[in-house]
């Protein structure tokens, strides 16, 4: 029985778990750490495409039979490891050549793990790519820029800050077994390979304050990052009537380097 509070919703789908492997990119000799495998279905289709190993680190020890079987068929190539991904670090299990992350990820922890891997200090990172399946609503935030001001947000920020995203296919409920409330998307983001240098506490500080009372203006609201935001703003050239959502990603960084 798929479990809720793991996020747990499956595909099956040869055709859908075959688009979402082969739209991270070619596979052949490329590492995939693949997050949450469950019952293996797009571990087999990254396997079927090509890649050279999968590591894949699930937390619910019901799923290992069935990712045993798959690494029977596949002989060398399926790495499974029993552990919450939110604490498990990979990178020992990498070797040579490229690396990237695929993931149907569980909607609890999509956006943790994200922050994660997008906020270590190291860059570019380990990975070439993510492709990653979220709510809608999420991988709306995550390709949001201040052209969308519904959606951008803190997320877009870090997001546009390190990579390029862009939203590749919607997945109806009906895909999932059990089918969720809410359409999917899958998204694929590619390091920027040399992001405006800043630290990232300083932009988690600044947009922390600036989205967190979004209508106001950062005159105001960066009151929560700094007691005095008028030369913050001032060293990144915005007016300090402006408010968050109309603050372009390097506006940010801008701050982020100031503060
Ligand atoms: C949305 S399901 C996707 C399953 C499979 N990849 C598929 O597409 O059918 C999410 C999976 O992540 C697992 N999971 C949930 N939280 C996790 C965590 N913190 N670390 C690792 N796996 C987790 C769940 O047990 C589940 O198998």
């Amino acid at each position: 029985m798929p479990r809720r509070s793991l996020g747990q919703n499956f595909l099956f789908d040869l055709n859908l778990t075959g688009r979402i492997a082969r739209s991270s990119g070619p596979l052949v000799g490329v590492t995939v750490v693949e997050v949450g495998p469950g019952p293996g279905g797009l571990t087999r289709a990254l396997l079927m495409h090509g890649a050279a190993k999968v590591i894949a680190v699930e937390r619910d020890p019901r799923a290992l039979p069935a990712l045993a079987e798959i690494a029977a068929h596949y002989p060398g190539r399926l790495e499974v490891v029993e552990a919450d991904a939110l604490e498990f670090d990979p990178r020992p299990l990498i070797g040579e050549g490229p690396a990237r992350i695929v993931a149907n990820l569980p909607y609890n922890v999509g956006t943790q793990l994200l922050t994660g891997w997008l906020t270590q200090e190291a860059w570019p990172p380990w990975w070439d790519s993510l492709t990653l399946m979220f709510q809608r609503e999420v991988a709306e935030r995550i390709v949001a820029d201040e052209s969308d001001r519904a959606n951008y947000g803190r997320l877009g920020v870090l997001c546009g800050w390190r990579t390029r995203g862009q939203i590749l296919f919607d997945v109806p409920p009906a895909a999932f077994v059990p089918p969720p409330k809410v359409t999917s998307s899958v998204v694929r983001l590619v390091p920027r390979p040399e992001p405006l240098p800043c630290r990232v506490r300083a932009l988690e500080t600044v947009t922390g304050a600036a989205f967190g009372q979004r209508r106001k203006m950062l005159r105001q609201s960066l009151k929560g990052a700094t007691p005095d935001p008028a030369p913050l703003l001032a060293a990144a050239g915005i007016p300090e009537t402006a408010r968050a959502e109309e603050v372009p990603v390097a506006g940010f960084v801008a701050m982020a380097r100031a503060l």
